[in-house]
């Protein structure tokens, strides 16, 4: 019976509209529906906004939607009674989420509003040549009318970064290498990534601490200048160059940067790429928030600059015997790359550097007097940093990692024969790490103390007054 009245009803109900749109003149129907909205407000004052999970001809899916989901998850945690999860950082951990119809609430500014986690599923069977869509999974926030005008222009772009920074906080970081390019297709990207995990951090940097904090305070001023940079209408990147002989900690450096950054690490290596077309696809194909490296910029010919070279190679070739002539000539002709010095400097430059915003290019190098001027002129790279041999101060940072001291009566002698001698902090550590069960301290370090006495009687040569020059200036600052 009660079906019958139901059925009876909407039957009703649908002749009486097919009759009204038929048979009202359209003014009356306009004014009509004006009323019937108004009386609706009235009884019902919200509106409403949805947000898709897929959207766009490609049905990518939504930023908003992944930065509203990321917003939500722990006011859902406290707030939802039904809870999904997801594993991030490659299964490392979980991110919470709320169930479908369930509705969490929000403040803003004293504003209350509303959030509700949906989905719809279709209703019939559709042929399509691509898997079928199960559901539309879709976020809908409720919120007074007359918040509107702040809802919109202020609550949704706070809800967007914030999600955007939970999001990167629970991402796991990449470091990325470039692929061959003969190996480029729609299964092989451009980029291989690995977890990036290095425990390097500025604490356990081993160097000058006045040195170590004007770099902390450069990058966390860059890190912080967004809105600085937008407003002297410059890209946000930053440049760096570090220069030292190996073992220095150039590579070690670039690490703790990045993980006090929580920054991705894209290690670009120059020999893989071809010519300077490939350079821009590759580097189209980063994101922001990562650094860049170019480790050893020096040893790829091309880049000591044009002329350097060409005058290298004519006394080169004024020296060389037949034979090896053409045994170099011969090799010139199988090295692929031709990546050039204008292209990297492109990449420093170019437009691209500026797409996505927050990116760090740090060139390294064992040699700063090879390279270009053009390179490492001013406003190209911001800092130059010099990693030198290991000093005292350097030293007591690798003795407190290493051994766990701050303070020991042989610091004195070490201290002492570190200003004499050009060991490097690869080496000192390697000294002070215990090769047998058992060592103590003093074991370790008075094997620190004979290998600076060898190194120092084995000739290794005093900094000369050029190094002792650019020691007592580890960073060059130049002019933005
Ligand atoms: N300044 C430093 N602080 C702490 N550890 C260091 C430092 N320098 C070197 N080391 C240690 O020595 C090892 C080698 O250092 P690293 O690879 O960073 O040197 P590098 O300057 O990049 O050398 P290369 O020029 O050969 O690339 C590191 O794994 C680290 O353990
Ligand atoms: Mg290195």
């Amino acid at each position: 019976m009660a079906t019958f009245t139901f059925f009876y009803s909407t039957a009703t109900f649908v002749f009486i509209y097919a009759m009204f749109r038929d048979h009202f003149p359209q003014h009356l129907q306009d004014d009509i529906q004006k009323y019937g909205r108004k009386l609706v407000n009235f009884a019902y004052p919200y509106s409403q906004i949805t947000f898709d999970e897929f959207t766009g001809e490609y049905m990518r899916r939504s930023e908003a939607f992944t930065a509203i989901e990321n917003y939500l998850s722990d006011k859902s945690v406290v707030s939802a009674k039904r809870l999904k999860a997801d594993a991030v950082k490659d299964g490392q951990s979980l991110v919470l989420s709320m169930d479908y119809h369930e509705e969490v609430a929000d403040e803003f500014n004293g504003i209350k509003v509303w959030w509700s986690s949906n989905r719809t599923t279709p209703r019939s069977l559709q042929f399509s040549l691509f898997p079928a869509v199960d559901e539309k999974r879709y976020y809908k926030l409720t919120f007074h009318n007359r918040h509107k005008q702040i809802i919109t222009e202020s609550y949704l772009a706070w809800v967007m970064n914030e999600g955007k920074a939970i999001k990167q906080n629970n991402r796991l970081r990449k470091l990325y290498t470039n692929n061959p390019s003969k190996d480029w297709n729609g299964f092989n990207p451009k980029w291989s990534y690995v977890a990036f995990e290095h425990p390097a951090s500025f604490d356990t940097l081993a160097m000058d601490a006045n040195k170590k904090q004007e770099i902390i305070n450069d990058i966390n001023k860059f890190k912080m200048g967004r809105d600085y940079y937008q407003s002297i209408g410059k890209a946000w990147k930053r440049g760096y160059l570090l220069y030292g002989p190996p073992g220095t900690g150039k590579s070690t450096m670039i690490a703790a940067m990045a993980n006090h950054l929580e920054y991705d690490v894209y290690d670009l290596e120059l020999t893989a790429i071809k010519d300077n077309t490939e350079l821009r696809r590759l580097l189209i194909d980063t994101s922001g928030k990562s650094i860049l490296v170019i480790e050893d910029i020096d040893c790829s010919l091309e880049l000591m600059g044009e002329r350097e070279s060409k005058k290298r190679k004519i006394k080169e070739d004024s020296d060389m015997d037949p034979i090896s002539k053409k045994v170099k000539k011969e090799m010139e002709e199988t090295t692929d790359s031709k990546v050039t010095l204008s292209g990297v400097l492109n990449c420093v430059d170019g437009l691209w550097s500026s797409c996505g915003g927050e990116r760090i290019i740090i060139f390294t190098t064992n040699n700063i007097e090879n390279l270009d001027p053009a390179l490492i002129r001013r406003g190209r790279m911001d800092l130059l940093i010099e990693m030198p041999f290991c000093c005292f101060e350097a030293f007591k940072v690798l003795a407190k990692n290493y051994l766990k001291i701050n303070s020991h009566i042989l610091f004195e002698q070490i201290g002492e024969l570190l200003g004499k001698t050009n060991m490097t902090p690869a080496e000192v550590a390697e000294n002070l790490i215990p090769k047998f069960e058992g060592e103590n301290v003093e074991l370790h370090l008075n094997r620190l103390i004979e290998a600076l006495k060898a190194t120092k009687n084995g000739g290794a040569c005093r900094p000369n007054q050029k190094r002792k020059r650019r020691n007592s200036n580890l960073i060059n600052k130049k002019k933005k």
